[in-house]
C-alpha cells in the first residue's frame, strides 16, 4: 500500500466508482455489445478490444465500438455512418445490457471487507459510476452491494461525466461533506483528474481499466490491490 500523502483522520466520507473497482463487468460488457452488433448485422468485437473503450460512459463505449467493427471503412463515412446507427444501437444495446446485467460480472476480491470496514468507521458511502443509473442500480443490488450505499449516482445523474469534476462535487454535496475530506476510489484517470479537479483526494486500485494503460502512471494518492487495503487504512482513523 502506498497512502503516505494521505492522512486517514482527514476523510469524513468516501466515493467509490463501479466499473473495474467493485464489480469486474467485463464480461457483461461484451456481452452485451456483442447481442447489439448480432442485431445490427455488424461483426463481433473482443473483449481485450473493449476494455480499453470503457470508462467514459455508455455512449462513449457505443461509439467506439461502432467506429471499431466500421475500421474499413474511410473515416468521414464512418463518422456518419456511426450517426445513424447509434439510436439503434443504443435501443439494443439498453435491451440486452439490462437483460444480461450482472450475470457475466463478479465482485473483485476485498470488496466487501473493504465496504464493511469503511461502514464499521461510520464514513457515509456514495456510488458514483459513469454506466447509466438504470444499469447500476440493479448490479449493485444482483452483487449484494447496494446496501453499503447512502446515494448511488450514475453517468445520466449529472450534465457532466467524470473526469469532469462536476459529479464529484455534486455528490460530495450529497453526502455533506467536504471535497478536501471526501476520498475517491476508482481505477481510471477518469475518477484520478475528476477527482484532482473537484478538490478530492483519490485513491486507484491497480486491477481496474484504465484505457489499456498502466494505472500506476495516473496522477493519485496513492494505488492498493484490494479495497480490503483502504479499509484497513481507514480503520485506524
Ligand atoms: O460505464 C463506464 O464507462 C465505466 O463506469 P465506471 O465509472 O463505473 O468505471
Ligand atoms: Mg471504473
Amino acid at each position: 500500500m502506498n497512502l503516505n500523502t494521505l492522512n486517514p483522520s482527514g476523510v469524513d466520507a468516501v466515493i467509490v466508482d463501479l466499473d473495474g473497482t467493485m464489480v469486474d463487468t467485463m464480461g457483461d460488457f461484451n456481452e452485451a455489445l456483442n447481442r447489439m452488433l448480432r442485431d445490427l448485422s455488424l461483426p463481433a468485437i473482443a473483449a481485450d478490444q473493449v476494455e480499453s473503450m470503457v470508462g467514459k460512459g455508455s455512449e462513449h463505449l457505443l461509439r467506439s465500438v461502432l467506429k471499431h467493427v466500421l475500421a474499413p471503412v474511410d473515416q468521414a463515412q464512418a463518422a456518419i455512418k456511426i450517426e445513424a446507427l447509434f439510436p439503434q444501437a443504443w435501443a439494443r444495446y439498453q435491451h440486452h445490457y439490462l437483460e444480461i446485467n450482472g450475470s457475466h460480472s463478479a465482485v473483485y476480491p476485498g470488496v466487501v471487507q473493504g465496504l464493511q470496514a469503511l461502514q464499521g468507521a461510520g464514513l457515509p458511502l456514495a456510488c458514483l459510476t459513469n454506466k447509466p443509473l438504470s444499469f447500476a442500480q440493479p448490479l449493485l443490488q444482483a452483487k449484494g452491494l447496494d446496501g453499503f450505499f447512502a446515494r448511488v449516482f450514475g453517468g445520466d445523474s449529472f450534465e457532466r461525466k467524470k473526469p469532469d469534476p462536476l459529479p464529484l462535487v455534486k455528490t460530495c454535496e450529497a453526502l455533506g461533506s467536504s471535497a478536501a475530506s471526501t476520498l475517491m476510489l476508482g481505477d481510471s484517470s477518469n475518477d484520478a483528474q475528476a477527482a484532482r479537479a473537484a478538490g478530492c483526494p483519490v485513491v486507484l486500485v491497480t486491477y481496474g481499466y484504465n484505457h489499456g494503460q498502466p494505472v500506476r502512471n495516473v496522477d493519485a494518492d496513492g494505488y492498493v490491490d484490494s479495497l480490503e487495503e483502504v479499509g484497513r487504512w481507514l480503520a485506524r482513523r
